[in-house]
């Protein structure tokens, strides 16, 4: 039988409304206000609540996060992680990895909770323990996503996690006729998961896609 589909905007309006689901913590409000002077996309509303369940169910306690932005996604993540669980963000902008320092002040986050590194992800990666994770979140540039899914999937315990932030390029995916670049590499990135006979995948509606896959 073929699939009812919604009119668009009544999808449009659900897909919104979901987005507010839950409320956000003074800190990450105000992480937001700073990402806007920054000129940094943090993780939307809907991502970062289901970070915080993905974290807590996955019962991560070492977590490995690419694009550290302002902390949106990394106190997130930490909301819903083990109480012991420590997290290694990692973001070549000096001055975005001082932003999430804020926010985690603010949150009153232990400084031993996380382990802020200033860097190319490229190289930082490949620096990490092999299956030595719990849980691996990317959310930086798009042109380098299949590398960093490569990497994550190495870093990964199994049962862990990999989540792919912005996986359907601002709904661009979809869209056969759209040919970015980064648009492509997205393409390239999903059929990566796809194919891996370690991982079982899931595409989530939230934000502008989150790719979700679980190592076996
Ligand atoms: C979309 S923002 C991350 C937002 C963050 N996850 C949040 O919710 O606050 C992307 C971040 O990735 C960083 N970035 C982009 N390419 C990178 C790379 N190759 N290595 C390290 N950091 C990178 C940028 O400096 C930026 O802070």
């Amino acid at each position: 039988m073929k699939a009812q589909h919604p009119p668009h905007s009544a999808k449009h309006s659900s897909w919104a409304y979901a987005e507010q689901h839950t409320e956000e913590e003074p800190a990450l409000l105000q992480a937001r206000r700073r990402a806007e002077n920054l000129g940094v996309q943090p993780v939307s509303q809907g991502v970062a609540s289901l970070l915080t369940v993905l974290a807590a169910s996955a019962r991560a306690q070492a977590l490995v996060e690419v694009g550290t932005g302002v902390g949106v996604s990394s106190l997130a993540l930490l909301r819903g992680a083990t109480p012991d669980a420590v997290l290694t963000s990692i973001d070549y902008e000096a001055d975005h990895i001082q932003a999430a320092r804020e926010t985690f002040r603010d949150a009153r986050l232990p400084s031993a909770r996380t382990r802020l590194i200033t860097g190319r992800a490229e190289q930082v990666l490949a620096r990490l323990t092999t299956g030595g994770y719990d849980l691996v979140f990317v959310d930086a540039e798009a042109t380098h996503a299949v590398e960093y899914a490569v990497q994550g999937i190495r870093l990964l315990r199994p049962s862990g996690l990999l989540i792919v932030n912005d996986a359907l390029d601002h709904d661009r995916l979809p869209r056969p006729a759209v040919r970015e670049e980064t648009t492509q590499r997205m393409r390239e990135l999903e059929r990566l998961v796809l194919e891996e006979d370690r991982l079982r995948t899931a595409m989530l509606g939230a934000g502008t896609g989150l790719l979700v896959a679980a190592r076996r």
